[in-house]
């Protein structure tokens, strides 16, 4: 069985973070592993607050986790602050695993910050290098390469400049766009477009997470990081239509291995709700 490690936030209400990663690694039919960088006290509808774990203890989680067993693929989402994102680098460098997927989350659904303003300088210089490839939404891309984004083509001129300062895949999601949801990727020499109707619905909490987390594992699992992103758009359209109606903010993601079949099938054009 394919080994998937996320290095994140814990979301007690279970739609974000580390447990909409889980759930999308037993979706996905991968062995599902977890290094919490910060315990996140929110719901569907607001942070009330946050504690970062100590990063010698996100480090030694690392550590544990890695001298016992080899990911086939890393997730990583949030990291508040620069001395996670330095002690994150650190291990990374040290262990250098295959197949790392970066969701740089800065903000929740509801707009509260989840990265201190002042981390994104050691966000682009010592951890974007790292990644294989990494999905900010859009507010994130602009922050990122200090560019406005507000169409197709500026969300390509931003990929390329995000790209240009850390050589690494920049998948911009176009979630946060008005229209179709349409994610760019730039991968140094070519644009690829990733495209679904936009889904009239709110219950959008763990969108972000459960994507990276569905690239990962299609990552671990072999495929390339075109055919990778293919394949988790499909999840991540079948969970957002199947998103549950939970709490009294924007409801969940929903998970389970028949969802994960039915993405497949719409890929091949014949899973039709
Ligand atoms: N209403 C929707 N209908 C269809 N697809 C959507 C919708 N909202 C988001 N998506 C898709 O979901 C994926 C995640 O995108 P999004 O921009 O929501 O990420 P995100 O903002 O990082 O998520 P989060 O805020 O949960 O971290 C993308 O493929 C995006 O196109
Ligand atoms: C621990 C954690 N990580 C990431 C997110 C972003 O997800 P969303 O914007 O859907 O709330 C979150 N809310 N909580």
């Amino acid at each position: 069985m394919k080994k998937v490690l996320s290095i994140a936030g814990s979301d007690c209400s279970g739609g974000a973070g580390i447990q909409a990663d889980l759930k999308t690694f037993a979706a996905h039919q991968v062995y599902g592993m977890s290094v919490i960088t910060s315990v996140v006290a929110e719901n569907t509808a607001r942070v009330l607050t946050y504690q970062d774990i100590a990063p010698e203890i996100v480090q030694a989680q690392i550590e544990a986790v890695f001298t016992d067993i080899q990911p086939d693929a890393v997730k990583i989402g949030m990291l508040s602050n620069p001395e996670t994102m330095k002690a994150v680098a650190a291990s990374l460098k040290k262990w250098h695993p295959a197949n790392i997927v970066l969701d740089p989350v800065m903000y929740a659904k509801n707009g509260a910050a989840l990265m201190e303003a002042e981390a994104i300088d050691t966000l682009i210089t010592d951890v974007l290098p790292l990644a294989d490839v990494i999905t900010p939404n859009i507010p994130e891309a602009i922050k990122i390469s200090g560019q406005e984004i507000s169409d197709l083509a500026e969300m390509k001129t931003a990929a390329q400049a995000i790209f240009a300062s850390c050589h690494t895949a920049v998948l911009i999601k176009g979630g946060h766009k008005i229209g179709a949801a349409t994610d760019i990727l730039f991968d140094g020499q070519s644009f690829y477009s990733y495209s679904s109707d936009r889904i009239p619905t709110t219950n959008t909490h763990g969108t972000g997470c459960t994507f990276s987390s569905a690239i990962a594992a299609e990552l671990a699992k072999g495929q390339s990081l075109n055919q990778a992103i293919q394949q988790a758009k499909s999840y991540i359209t079948t969970a957002i239509r199947h998103s549950l109606d939970i709490g009294q903010g924007h409801g969940p993601t929903h998970h389970f291995y028949e969802l994960y079949q039915a993405a497949a099938t719409v890929k091949k054009g014949g899973f039709n709700k």
